[in-house]
């Protein structure tokens, strides 16, 4: 698990837990505190797996990565092509690298740097991971994790088996990342909400600023001749329709079918939390940049990276009249 962080460790602790010989490689703060604490992996139904300290294998030279077969890569958006280099340097040619990243253009950066002596392969991770301190990683949405159906990958989803962790197969990842990127567009509104996602859904304002990001989404990728696939319990034509409908509609169709704790955030508000700079630019940028492509305007995605930018420098949450006004103008 190269960057292994919040994905990174809650899917490497999954799959270590059902027999995979894992290897984490990543960064001092969370090297630090497994060797305190040992590694605490769960999900929302309860199901929980603990590491002793001894039994993690967490790193923080990239030469560690010399040994892997499979490279499964956690990094956020924004240290891709620093830890494509890095790959280069130290992974052993042949071995797979499976992009477990939101947005799309990862997998071009990858391919970029390595697909001459490496075999790049698209994945989705479609629910949130909390850190929750102390060497605990859990799941707090519903879902399973896709990649690209190919030899490597299929050995691989067979090893794993049924875990919190499980991991499906596809023809269609680059279908299944637009239409991931569909339901991210949420992700940039919740971190702007400043709040949790059940409670930030629960609020029509939000979700109208949400259901207008894609149906501005889902009309590019119709002119532009890309065809998203359905991730999760709505396709993507209808997505913005439910996601902006009445509260008792959407309480009773969407809350019901995606099962979603209470405290868990967007990995955007993660980011806006710790100060870092966000994934906005990879997902609503990469529909402005569609949009560029095209010739025409993202008026919507457009507002909403730009008030992004300001939360990064420190503008406070949003509540969702505002945020309607601000991105709607009504
Ligand atoms: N968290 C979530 O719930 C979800 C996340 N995702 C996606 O998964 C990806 C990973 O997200 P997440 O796990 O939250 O991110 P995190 O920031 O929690 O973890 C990534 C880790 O990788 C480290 N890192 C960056 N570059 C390197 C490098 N060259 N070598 C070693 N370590 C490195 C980062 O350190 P540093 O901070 O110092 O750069 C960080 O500790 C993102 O694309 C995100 O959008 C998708 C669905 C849900
Ligand atoms: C799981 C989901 C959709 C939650 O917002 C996500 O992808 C993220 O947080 O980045």
């Amino acid at each position: 698990m190269f960057g292994a962080g919040s994905i990174g460790c809650f899917v490497g602790g999954c799959w270590q837990a059902a027999g995979l010989d894992v290897r984490f490689i990543g960064r001092k703060g969370f090297a630090d505190d497994i060797r305190r604490n040992g590694m605490t992996v769960s999900d929302y139904n309860g199901w929980q797996k603990s590491f002793a300290p001894d039994e993690v294998d967490y790193r923080v030279d990239p030469d560690a990565l010399a040994d892997a077969d499979v490279i499964a890569l956690c990094v956020k958006s924004g240290a891709t092509e620093e830890a494509a280099k890095e790959i280069a340097a130290h992974g052993r040619p042949g071995t797979t690298v499976i992009s477990f990243q939101n947005g799309i253009s990862n997998v071009e950066v990858l391919e970029r740097q390595l697909a001459d002596r490496f075999i790049v392969v698209r994945g989705m991770v479609p629910y949130n991971v909390a850190y929750l301190g102390d060497g605990r990683f859990h799941k707090g949405v519903a879902g399973d994790l896709y990649a690209g159906d190919m030899p490597v990958t299929q050995a691989l989803a067979k090893a794993i088996g049924t875990s919190p962790a499980t991991l499906n197969l596809s023809d269609d990842m680059l279908g299944i990342a637009w239409g991931k990127l569909l339901i991210n567009l949420n992700n940039a509104v919740n971190a702007l909400s400043g709040r949790p996602l059940v409670e930030q859904l629960l609020q029509r304002d939000y979700r109208r600023v949400v259901a207008a990001s894609q149906r501005e989404g889902v009309k590019l990728l119709k002119r532009a001749g890309i065809e998203p696939a359905k991730v999760g319990a709505v396709g993507p034509a209808l997505l913005p329709t439910v996601i902006g409908s009445p509260d008792w509609l959407f309480r009773n169709l969407f809350m019901k079918a995606w099962k979603i704790d209470e405290k868990a955030r967007s990995s955007m508000a993660d980011d806006l939390a710790a100060g870092r700079k966000t994934e906005v630019d990879y997902i609503n940028g990469e529909l402005v940049r569609l949009a560029d492509r095209l010739g025409v305007d993202a008026p919507v995605n457009r507002k909403v990276v730009e008030l992004i930018r300001k939360a990064e420098s420190g503008a406070p949450p949003l509540p969702p009249a505002a945020l309607r006004r601000e991105v709607l103008g009504r």
